[in-house]
């Protein structure tokens, strides 16, 4: 299997395997999200588009990333969300980096969108379908976020079958940046514990696949039916 890891703007032609990755924060809440009882993920094109959701759809769940702001509902932030219930529901996502990056390829026949936390079962889909080739996005720090590029190396690596020592990655990602202005409250909308819910290794037995559903981009669970094969 050949991998690239380009960042969202080095994305020029449509991959034909596209796996999203966004540790800190927006895939690890959407896994949370899934986890609480979320049907479906609607992946938002800007703050507009997914007010104008909300307000066609008001049974819908709004989420975006910074500050609370009127019209939305939660926040991106894992540890602010576990406590919710979301049985049913459909949440619509907009976040700085990785619901852009999924937008970025969604022409892609297959797009999975991943974090720490649903890792195993990324590589289980990714072992599954065997492409040639697959394009990880590295969606924060204009592709230089050590957070999502230590996931995706793991990811990467798992899919291809080896017996990857994940110690490694996930203190490559403590390590980050991101991780660091989490840590600190830089952040607007951030919870100190969101870290450590972010670098939750495999929490999730699913893994999350977008698709483009008439004007949208979901993102749904999916799971993979085979077992971790090392
Ligand atoms: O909510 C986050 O952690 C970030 C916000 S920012 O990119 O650091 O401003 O968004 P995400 O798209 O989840 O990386
Ligand atoms: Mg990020």
């Amino acid at each position: 299997m050949r991998t690239y890891f380009p960042g969202i703007a080095e994305v020029t032609d449509v991959p034909d395997v596209a796996v999203v990755v966004d540790v800190m924060r927006a895939y690890t809440v959407a896994a949370w999200a899934f986890a609480r009882g979320a049907e479906r993920v609607v992946l938002a094109e800007s703050l507009e588009d997914a007010l104008a959701q909300k307000a066609r759809h008001p049974d819908w769940v709004t989420l975006k990333d910074g500050p609370p702001a009127p019209g939305f509902d939660l926040i991106n932030s894992p540890a602010l969300l576990r406590n919710t219930d979301l049985s049913g529901r459909t949440v619509v996502q907009k976040t700085t980096a990785g619901t852009v990056g999924a937008l970025a390829v969604k022409d892609a026949p297959l797009v999975l969108c991943a974090s720490f936390v649903v890792a195993e079962a990324t590589a289980g889909l990714l072992r599954e379908r065997a492409p040639r080739e697959v394009t990880f996005v590295v969606t924060g720090g204009s592709g230089r976020a050590e957070e999502d590029l230590a996931c995706a190396e793991y990811i990467a690596g798992r899919a291809g079958g080896d017996a990857v020592n994940a110690g490694p990655y996930l203190r490559r990602a403590a390590a980050s940046r991101s991780a660091a202005e989490l840590t600190q409250g830089v952040r607007e909308g951030s919870s100190p514990e969101d870290v450590a819910l972010c670098l939750e290794l495999d929490r999730f037995p699913f893994a999350m696949a977008a698709t483009v559903e008439g004007s949208l981009m979901v993102l749904r669970q999916v799971t993979p039916t085979d077992s971790p094969s090392a």
